[in-house]
């Protein structure tokens, strides 16, 4: 491994590419070496540090990934789909380990992540946080052990600037229940109940999503049968939780062969 890899992070005006930022210039193990804007963006050509409304850095934003890219071994991109389709493409051509928190991806969108990593390594989640993480770990066992008497539901809660949903959580903590049940998410799913619906399907994953204020990122998942009820969940109050995680897995990228990885390898919780 390079002795202090060098981060690129995409959408540095974003919520989560300030807070990625900060924790890289903070960080003892990395270095801060691009921060990226797209082109037109207010912020190009300007100092980070001011851009921010801090003093100097001595980086500039920037808007041209590829240059950007080739002197970074990492890229830690919370963006949006359509700029991270193009980041997969481009840090694999800069052999740059390529962290990806964005989501709302489509298949299609998945499917140029799935071939970009066959020529670097790409680590996908739609959440970084320890937390949620062994939270999907619980409710595929809980699913398991449950049989479809027991309907499930996933209700989301965020901020009201989010853009998509289900949260990306949402769906990976839906694909643990479904995995847990021995059967495909996208043939169960229930998203956004509304009007006459009729009656719920058994063995049917529901999916509910609030949005409301500056709230950070909660998700429940709710198992309710006849006479009982588990509920089990997770608040997330800080995005600096997210940020530690993607300079986790940029740093564990170092060391492994190109191909598609999610959290639960880095955190080394994969059964
Ligand atoms: N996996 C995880 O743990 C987490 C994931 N997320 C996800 O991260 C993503 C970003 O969230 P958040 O920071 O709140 O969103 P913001 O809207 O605050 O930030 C997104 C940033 O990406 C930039 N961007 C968008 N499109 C492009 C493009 N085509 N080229 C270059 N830059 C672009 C935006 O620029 P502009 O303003 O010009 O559009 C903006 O700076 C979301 O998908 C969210 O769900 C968030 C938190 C945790
Ligand atoms: O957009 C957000 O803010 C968040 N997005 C992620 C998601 O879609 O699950 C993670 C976190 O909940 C915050």
């Amino acid at each position: 491994m390079t002795e202090r890899p060098g981060v690129v992070v995409t959408g540095v005006s974003g919520r989560m590419g300030r807070m990625l930022a900060g924790e890289v210039m903070k960080s003892d193990r990395l270095e801060l070496v691009g921060a990226l804007e797209r082109a037109g963006h207010d912020w190009i050509g300007q100092d980070l540090g001011t851009a921010m409304g801090g003093a100097e850095l001595g980086l500039t934003v920037e808007d041209d990934a590829l240059e950007a890219f080739a002197r970074a071994q990492a890229v830690i991109d919370f963006t949006a789909p359509a700029a991270t389709v193009e980041f997969a493409d481009l840090a694999a051509q800069a052999r740059a380990v390529h962290v990806i928190g964005t989501t709302g991806l489509s298949e299609e969108d998945l499917h140029r992540i799935h071939v970009a990593a066959r020529h670097a390594v790409i680590v996908r989640a739609g959440n970084m946080s320890l937390g949620v993480n062994l939270l999907t770990q619980v409710t595929r066992q809980v699913a398991a052990a449950l049989d479809a008497d027991w309907d499930i539901e996933i209700i989301e809660s965020h901020h009201n600037q989010k853009v998509d949903a289900p949260s990306g959580t949402a769906l990976m903590l839906g694909e643990a229940a479904a995995e847990g049940r021995g059967v495909k998410l996208d043939e169960v799913s229930d998203r956004g109940r509304d009007g006459i619906t009729g009656k719920r399907e058994p063995g049917h994953i529901g999916f509910h999503a609030i949005r409301g204020g500056d709230i950070v990122g909660e998700h429940e998942v709710l198992f309710a049968t006849a006479g009982e009820r588990i509920k089990i969940s997770h608040i997330a109050s800080d995005r600096a939780l997210f940020a530690r995680g993607a300079l986790k897995a940029a740093l564990w990228g170092q060391d492994q062969r190109p191909g598609e990885y999610d959290m639960l390898d880095v955190l080394g919780l994969k059964d």
